[in-house]
């Protein structure tokens, strides 16, 4: 790509509560950027825009969009790439089919998403959908390994300005239930690609009369990189389940906690079982008469049944002979069976570990909960951590050390590159990976049902990951890799990691996910800083568990994802797109999303453009800092409630400190001179503006759709202060 085109810094358009956040943030950093003669151009990445660039065919001319994801697949794999990244959508089924319909009525033609595909046409359309289901996005962006943090005075603010928490009984019922055995971590087999095993794989199942369907073709693997096999046996889970059910005790909630999302294949399956296996009574006797599949949940089944009133009754008896479920909104009845993207793990358990190991019942009360994460690769970290503070008490959150993390990520590292090569299988039989050379790599002997799956991991990608996390561990002193050497595909890192080591003269130890998880914490506790260094799946729970912990939540995290190219991606939080707060501002019109990750990553687009070259680009970074700081200090930051600060005032402080910290510094007079004004219009209208900005409070408010909503709807609502417009220019 020519880099002349290649614009200064990109912000993406995503969905959601960020996407609200940016109608009103975005005209602010194109005012400030335009001074420093900085391009800011946007991308849409949104769920809807995804969906309109894959079906041109289906638009007329006017509503066709470019495919901006495939542009910035191609930017991030240059050294001028600079991406400010927000939150999107990973669309589960109901989510994808919801959006679709909003695209429908509002004048796009588009296919229905073929459940079932039967026909060549429905098979093509389903292809195209499925490009855009679960998490699409990041993997596509991520060509480089993840660096997350809380900047400095992000984290000072939280030790002086504790949240919440829960607190902890020696004796509290709540725990995480994994499979005795037979599930991914207990069936995997890994190997590195070695010279004369590179080149064309392929992935064949043979069923039990010896028929052979190639279920991949095309791996193209390279020496130095991980393959790994495994599966988990539906019939081990479904019987798992079974126990778990059976065994609940009065009092406990219960709960699942999977990544559907992120795991498009694998978990909306595992989802599927949890749902069938709970309302197993209800199916034996309506399933052949409903067209329904048990992975889109009990919301889809609700919506399915609703005027049949046999069923209906049936379906709520059926659930009130089940031990009481976790819920994700028990006002409106909404279980943690609902929706398979409702409850996703990285976020769901903090919240339940930060409450003292309580969740809300059906009844709306808090409540101990048994947490069922089926697989044991990463469950032993919540376990862990849930043991600690069962023994410890509560985190102490003014005087525990700050813990960072160090993710192996790039180019579909691992787990959650794993899409393309998992499936459910089809038959009892067996399945294989075969090299070029016809050299059996990895054979399993599955049943039908089962989850099989194969992921992969780049040599450079490891040694960048390796590399990067002695850089972290050289600037905050305790670390470590969290990698289980009784596991047959973290064996196969520490064998790139052990001489790594080695050479740098360093001694970090090499710890499992649950060792770790107590050596991190009890450093945490004694006040020392620490760095996980973790493959990718840990690299995004970690990311969210320790922020929610220390922090209150994730969304002040700076990530920063260094691309093997010498781009610069920087995301922002650590968080998702937070669906609530949408509903919270268009039935009250107050917006809870708090930008701290948007400002932190906006400050390092900014350093990474001076790094270039740009001499305002620093100036404009550091006094983003300066106004980040005083956001938090002066208690500018959102709160929960209607009425009280929300993300557009955050927004007006934001601005008026970074005009102050500009017309302040002396490196650059002009921007001095520039802003200088500014910052004085901002100051002297502080009264007006800020009345303008909550005006409107506690109104429900239009904004012309949930998905693809209307542009200047949106802005109305989130830009409703004139005397703020006007001085933004
Ligand atoms: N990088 C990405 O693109 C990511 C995308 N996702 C996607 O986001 C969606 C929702 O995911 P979910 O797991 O619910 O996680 P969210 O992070 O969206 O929500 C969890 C909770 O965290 C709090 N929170 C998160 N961000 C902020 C913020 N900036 N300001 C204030 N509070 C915040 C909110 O708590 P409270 O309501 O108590 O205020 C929120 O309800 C899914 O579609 C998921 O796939 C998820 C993770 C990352
Ligand atoms: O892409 C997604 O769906 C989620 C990503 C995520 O949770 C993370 O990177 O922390
Ligand atoms: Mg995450």
């Amino acid at each position: 790509m020519a880099s002349r085109q290649t614009p200064d810094m990109i912000y993406t358009k995503v969905d959601e509560a960020p996407e609200l956040a940016s109608a009103s943030l975005l005209p602010i950093i194109r005012s400030f950027a335009a001074a420093g003669g900085i391009e800011v151009e946007t991308r849409d990445i949104s769920l809807a825009g995804r969906i309109l660039s894959l079906f041109t065919d289906c638009l007329s001319q006017d509503q066709r969009v470019s495919d901006d994801l495939a542009e910035l697949g191609e930017l991030v794999k240059t050294p001028e790439a600079n991406v400010i990244k927000l939150p999107n959508i990973s669309a589960s089924v109901p989510q994808l089919e919801a959006a679709v319909a909003e695209l429908q009525a509002q004048g796009y033609a588009l296919p229905d998403y073929p459940a079932d595909p039967q026909t060549d046409e429905e098979k093509e359309i389903r292809a195209r959908y499925d490009r855009v289901k679960g998490s699409a996005v990041n993997p596509v962006l991520r060509e480089g390994n993840s660096d997350r943090r809380a900047a400095k005075a992000v984290k000072e603010y939280a030790k002086a300005n504790p949240h919440s928490m829960g607190d902890w009984s020696a004796d509290s019922p709540t725990c995480v239930a994994s499979m005795p055995g037979d599930d991914f971590f207990s069936n995997e087999k890994s190997a590195t690609i070695t010279a004369g095993q590179t080149g064309n794989a392929k992935i064949i199942f043979t069923d039990a009369n010896g028929n052979e369907t190639k279920l991949k073709g095309g791996l193209n693997y390279e020496e130095g990189t991980i393959v790994d096999a495994t599966f988990m046996s539906a019939k081990a889970l479904r019987a798992f389940i079974k126990q778990e059910i059976a065994s609940m005790q009065p009092g406990v909630l219960f709960s699942v906690h999977l990544k559907a999302t992120m795991m498009k294949v694998s978990d909306p399956i595992i989802f599927g079982h949890f749902v069938s296996v709970y309302l197993e009574d209800f199916i034996a006797k309506h399933g052949q008469a409903l067209d329904w599949n048990p992975n889109d949940g009990i919301g889809d089944l609700e919506a399915q049944i609703a005027g049949n009133a046999d069923m209906e009754a049936d379906l709520k008896a059926a659930l009130a002979a089940r031990p009481p479920m976790y819920m994700v909104n028990s006002d409106k009845g909404i279980t943690n069976l609902h929706v398979p993207s409702d409850v996703i793990i990285d976020a769901s358990m903090p919240a339940v570990i930060r409450a003292g190991g309580i969740g809300r019942g059906p009844d709306g009360k808090p409540a101990p909960t048994k947490c069922c994460i089926p697989d044991n690769c990463y469950a032993p970290v919540y376990d862990e951590t849930i043991e600690y503070f069962k023994a410890n008490g509560k985190l102490d959150v003014t005087t525990c050390g700050a813990v960072s993390n160090v993710g192996l990520m790039a180019q579909k590292a691992e787990e959650y590159g794993s899409h393309p090569t998992t499936f459910e299988v089809p038959a009892d039989g067996t399945i294989r990976i075969v090299l070029a050379s016809g050299e059996v790599l990895h054979e399993h002997a599955v049943e039908k049902g089962d989850i099989w799956r194969s992921c992969t991991v780049k040599k450079l990608p490891i040694e960048d990951w390796i590399r990067l996390g002695i850089r972290r561990h050289k600037a905050t002193g305790t670390s470590a890799f969290w990698l289980d050497a009784n596991r047959a595909h973290d064996a196969e890192l520490i064998r790139y990691v052990e001489p790594a080591l080695k050479e740098a003269g360093l001694d970090i130890p090499i710890m499992a996910p649950r060792e770790a998880t107590r050596f991190t914490l009890e450093n945490m506790v004694a006040g020392r800083d620490v760095v996980t260094i973790t493959g990718n799946v840990l690299r995004d729970y970690l990311t969210d568990l320790f922020p929610i912990l220390e922090l209150g939540t994730s969304a002040k995290m700076l990530s920063i994802v260094s691309l093997m190219q010498g781009g610069g991606l920087f995301e922002t939080g650590a968080g998702g797109s937070a669906p609530k707060h949408v509903q919270q501002l268009m039935e009250e019109n107050h917006l809870r999303w708090d930008s701290l990750g948007e400002f932190c990553a906006l400050g390092e687009s900014f350093k990474f453009l001076a790094d270039k070259g740009r001499a305002k680009a620093g100036v404009l970074g550091a006094a983003v800092e300066e106004a980040t700081q005083n956001v938090l200090l002066n208690g500018n930051s959102p709160e929960r409630k209607v009425g009280q600060n929300d993300n557009r005032t955050s927004h007006y402080w934001f601005a008026r400190y970074w005009a102050e910290a500009l017309a302040g510094q002396n490196q650059d007079v002009e921007l001095a001179a520039h802003f200088a004004p500014m910052a004085q219009a901002l100051a002297d209208k502080e009264e007006a503006i800020l009345s303008e900005l909550m005006a409107g409070q506690g109104q429900s408010v239009d904004l012309g759709g949930y998905y693809h909503g209307d542009s200047d709807k949106t802005a109305a609502v989130m830009r409703p202060s004139a005397t703020l417009n006007a001085i933004l220019g």
